[in-house]
């Protein structure tokens, strides 16, 4: 495809759509503005109706529909008028009577809204692929150079606003729109494919399919959001692809308030500190660095939990991302801003207050993100040598009744409250994690080791480092303790209970150690590895 040719004054366009909202102002304001329109059968009904003059396909290719409408326009004198090639197929369009067609407005069958339908048979689906739609939206997306392709309605007024702007469509607008025809019709292929691909291949067409989780081919499509100056290191290249459609509240839907571009690392850990602070209810406030929460704190105000989840690790906050759960007021973004350097802040809104307060730090980017909903199950991706490693989100989550206390000692209700704060922040800590935790504070965390005693090791010395008194906290390990060692280590700095996932072989000599330890310790039933 090139972007070289000139203005394009459409004198006929092929109209049929299934989603028919606009279309008939649209047709109106073409027909306005002198353009001949030729429709598939439900669309030149609906024109019809409207008044607008409007010719059948039927009467140009000399055949009726057919086939429950599997055939319309698959037919020369609909392809041929779409692919002719203005000044090189002139005569044999002549010689066939083929009349261009220069604009073709098409949207196709809703495959995605039928198969959304559990009880959707094997043969309802099928018959739901649209086959003329996209062969008229790849024909005429070829020919760009001489035809305007339209799949989306929402570009209806803007090519008004041309043909009345420039008389014409202009070559880069018909190259936009071509791109566009190109990329929908390989998310719409892309989407049967998956489909299929979980269909067992021995289903009888009237029947509801078993469908298996996984494709037999993963197609995903993915719009770029943003090119980065580089990637994890200045020696790659980088790029930030968002999911189409309605999405969740979160990185992928920030607005950029104020400051420097983001990095890839950026975007990596502002995920990874939203995510987090999403787990609290009560006013929260995450410091991230190199993906890992390295304060984490819950108070009565956003400022307070800033200050609460900074002293727990001045050193490593230093340059951090930092992510509240509720409207950044002025009161906690000056409590930043004379404090420390930051690269990133993010929450669901800003106040106007505050964004006036973080402009004196002009390089600080300012995100927001919109207030999120209740997390949606999807997918998670993780790329290695060769291949895609596919999984669901990790959605899990548990509260005080899913917890099954196994010492001797029950943990208090307090205790119990530190528990579930010092999971919600394990969750997110890179495996091995151990995480301390005391009203609302992480007072301890140890991320990333390959023994997990050395991560218990780690946040022992953290908190002695920053003088925090680790005795009296709650204890969390985001996968079950394979031997008493971190259990022990615990004990000696005063931990008063712990929470873990429990089915280690060895869990017996572990409640042992908690007992003797008069440690209360419970168990989760479930693991957050995050590797
Ligand atoms: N079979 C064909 O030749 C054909 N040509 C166009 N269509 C589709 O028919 C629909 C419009 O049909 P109608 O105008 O009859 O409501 C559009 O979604 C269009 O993509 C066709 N249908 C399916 O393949």
């Amino acid at each position: 495809m090139t972007q070289s040719g000139s203005l394009l004054q459409p004198k006929r366009a092929l109209i049929s759509v299934s989603d028919k909202s606009g279309i008939v102002e649209f047709a109106k304001a073409l027909t306005d503005r002198g353009i001949d329109i030729i429709s598939t059968g439900g669309t030149f009904k609906l024109l019809q109706e409207n008044a607008i003059a409007v010719t059948e396909v039927s009467s140009i290719t000399e055949f009726p529909e057919m086939m429950d409408g599997r055939v319309k326009t698959l037919h020369p004198k609909i392809h041929g008028g779409i692919l002719g090639r203005r000044g090189i197929d002139d005569d044999v369009m002549q010689q066939h009577q083929i009349d261009a067609i220069d604009m073709v407005v098409v949207n196709l069958y809703p495959f995605a809204a039928t198969i959304a339908d559990e009880n959707c048979s094997l043969a309802n689906a099928i018959e739901n692929i649209d086959i003329g739609g996209p062969t008229m939206v790849r024909s005429a997306a070829k020919n760009h150079k001489d035809v305007a392709i339209v799949v989306d309605s929402s570009k209806y007024s803007q090519l008004i606003e041309e043909l009345d702007q420039h008389q014409g469509i202009q070559a880069s607008t018909r190259f936009e729109l071509a791109r566009a025809a190109f990329e929908h019709t390989a998310q719409y292929d892309g989407m049967i494919a998956n489909y299929l691909g979980t269909v067992p291949s021995d289903t009888a067409a009237e029947s509801t399919p078993e469908r298996t989780d996984f494709p037999t081919t993963f197609n995903s499509q993915f719009l770029l959001k943003d090119i980065m100056r580089y990637g994890e290191n200045p020696h790659q290249r980088a790029a930030f692809y968002v999911e189409p459609g309605e999405k969740e509240a979160g990185i992928s839907t920030i607005t950029t308030l104020q400051g420097k571009a983001l990095s890839y690392n950026n975007i990596a850990d502002t995920d990874a500190a939203l995510e987090c602070v999403k787990c609290f209810d009560e006013p929260a406030c995450v410091i991230v660095k190199h993906a890992n929460p390295c304060g984490v704190a819950t108070a009565a105000t956003l400022k307070e939990a800033y200050q609460r989840a900074y002293s727990v690790d001045t050193t490593s906050a230093f340059g951090g991302i930092i992510a509240f759960n509720r409207e950044l007021d002025k009161a906690a973004a000056e409590a930043i801003i004379g404090n420390q350097f930051v690269e990133v802040i993010i929450a669901p809104s800003v106040s106007a207050e505050a964004a006036a307060c973080v402009a004196q730090k002009p390089n600080i980017r300012l995100l927001a993100c919109g207030q999120w909903q209740q997390a949606k199950p999807a997918l998670d991706f993780k790329k290695v040598n060769g291949g895609l490693l596919v999984q669901d989100r990790d959605l899990g989550s548990i509260n005080a009744a899913d917890l099954k206390v196994v010492s001797q000692v029950q943990p208090s209700e307090q205790q119990i409250k530190d528990l579930l704060f010092a999971w919600n922040v394990a969750k997110f800590v890179k495996s091995n994690a151990i995480v301390y935790a005391k009203d609302g504070l992480s007072t301890g965390i140890g991320a990333g080791q390959m023994s997990r005693v050395y991560s218990a090791i780690i946040a022992n010395i953290k908190a002695k480092d920053q003088g925090i008194e680790i005795a009296g906290s709650a204890m969390a390990s985001e996968a079950f303790l394979p031997f008493r060692d971190s259990l022990d280590q615990a004990a000696e700095m005063g931990v008063s209970a712990v929470i873990q996932p429990g089915g280690s072989m060895r869990d017996d000599e572990v409640i042992a150690a908690a007992n003797e330890h008069g440690i209360a310790m419970v168990f989760t039933g479930m693991r957050h590895f995050r590797h």
